[in-house]
Order: C-alpha cells, then structure tokens, then sequence
C-alpha cells in the first residue's frame, strides 16, 4: 500500500532569532518565530506525515497552547511523528522538500539538512530530496519577512502488514 501526504508551513523571520531550517543552524541575522524552535522545514516534512497518515496536523498532536512544547526541538517532534508511521508498519518510499526563501542562501546547507532528515526517518539519503527557491523579491518571502516550505511524502507498507 502506498499513503501520500503533503505540508505546508510559514514562519515569521524576526531578530533575536536562531535560523533552525532541517535540523542546520545557519548563521543569518535573523531567525524563524514559534512556539518551538520553529523549523519550517521539519515542520511541514511532519505535516505531510501526518497527512499520509490521515492524523491530522503538528498542532493537533503538539499544540501551540501547551508548554511543554515551548523551544520544542523540532528534530524530536518529526521522530516521534515517524514513530506514529512505524507503529503503522509504514517505511519511507520518498520525500520531496522545497524552502521558500529569499535569503539566507540553502544550497550550502541542503547536504547536511539531508543527512539529518534521513537520520530521523530511517532512510537514505537518496530518497529524500530538498531544494530552495526564492521567489524573486515578490510576496512577504521575496520581502524577506518570512519563510515558507512544502513537502510532499511518500509511505509504502507491505499488504500484509496491517
Ligand atoms: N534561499 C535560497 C533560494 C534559492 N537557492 C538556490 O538558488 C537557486 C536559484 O533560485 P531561484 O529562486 O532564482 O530559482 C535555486 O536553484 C536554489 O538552489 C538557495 O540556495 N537558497
Ligand atoms: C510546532 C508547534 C509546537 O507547539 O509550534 P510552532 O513552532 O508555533 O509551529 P507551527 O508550525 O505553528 O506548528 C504548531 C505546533 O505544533
């Protein structure tokens, strides 16, 4: 059986901020606003989870109101999301990414956004795939007001598994 799910995630650049985008601090003046570290990537990676899974959304299962996910490791949100698929009997097929961004620039930390996504979700690093894109200065990305990224997944499970 294959489930596809797909997410969407924004979040306000502000200063003060670390920029957390898959796992990589990236060194930027400013940095992404949440009640957790604000992963945008992570985040929308685990929306389309949940997606696949038809269990709803990150702010269903970690919600913005409860303090215990206040400066949450976004890292550790997606592992226990993966869990919720492995407890399925689901494995990853592939995952697409895109970050929209007009700065700071991704390409150089794509590699090691990669490695910790694969590390998170069990799989290689050939079947995930992230990429950025800017939006040529156009909307509140191109005006550097915030970032946004999307992800689409892709889960397999063997028929016999329930
Ligand atoms: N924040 C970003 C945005 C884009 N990139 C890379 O630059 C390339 C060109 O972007 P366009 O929006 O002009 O298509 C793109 O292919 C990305 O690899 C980036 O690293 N960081
Ligand atoms: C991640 C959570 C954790 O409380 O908070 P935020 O960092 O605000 O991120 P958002 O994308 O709004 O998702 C909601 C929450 O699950």
């Amino acid at each position: 059986m294959i489930a596809v799910g797909q997410g969407f995630d924004v979040h306000q650049l502000v200063e003060g901020r670390p920029c957390i985008i898959g796992g990589v601090t990236i060194p930027y003046e400013k940095g992404l606003l949440g009640h957790s570290d604000a992963d945008v990537l992570l985040h929308t990676i685990s929306d389309a989870i949940l997606g696949a899974l038809a269990l709803g959304d990150i702010g269903r299962h970690f919600p913005d109101t409860d303090p215990a996910y206040k400066d949450a490791d976004s890292l550790e949100l997606l592992s226990l999301v993966w869990k919720m698929a492995l407890d399925r009997g689901y494995r990853l097929g592939n995952l697409d990414a895109t970050i929209i961004a007009e700065r700071p620039k991704m390409a150089p930390y794509v590699p090691q956004m990669v490695e910790i996504i694969a590390g998170a979700l069990g799989a290689k690093p050939e079947q995930i795939n992230v990429k950025a894109t800017t939006t040529e200065k156009l909307g509140f990305t191109g005006r550097g007001e915030g970032i946004a990224a999307q992800c689409i997944v892709c889960l397999m499970k063997d028929m016999l598994s329930s």
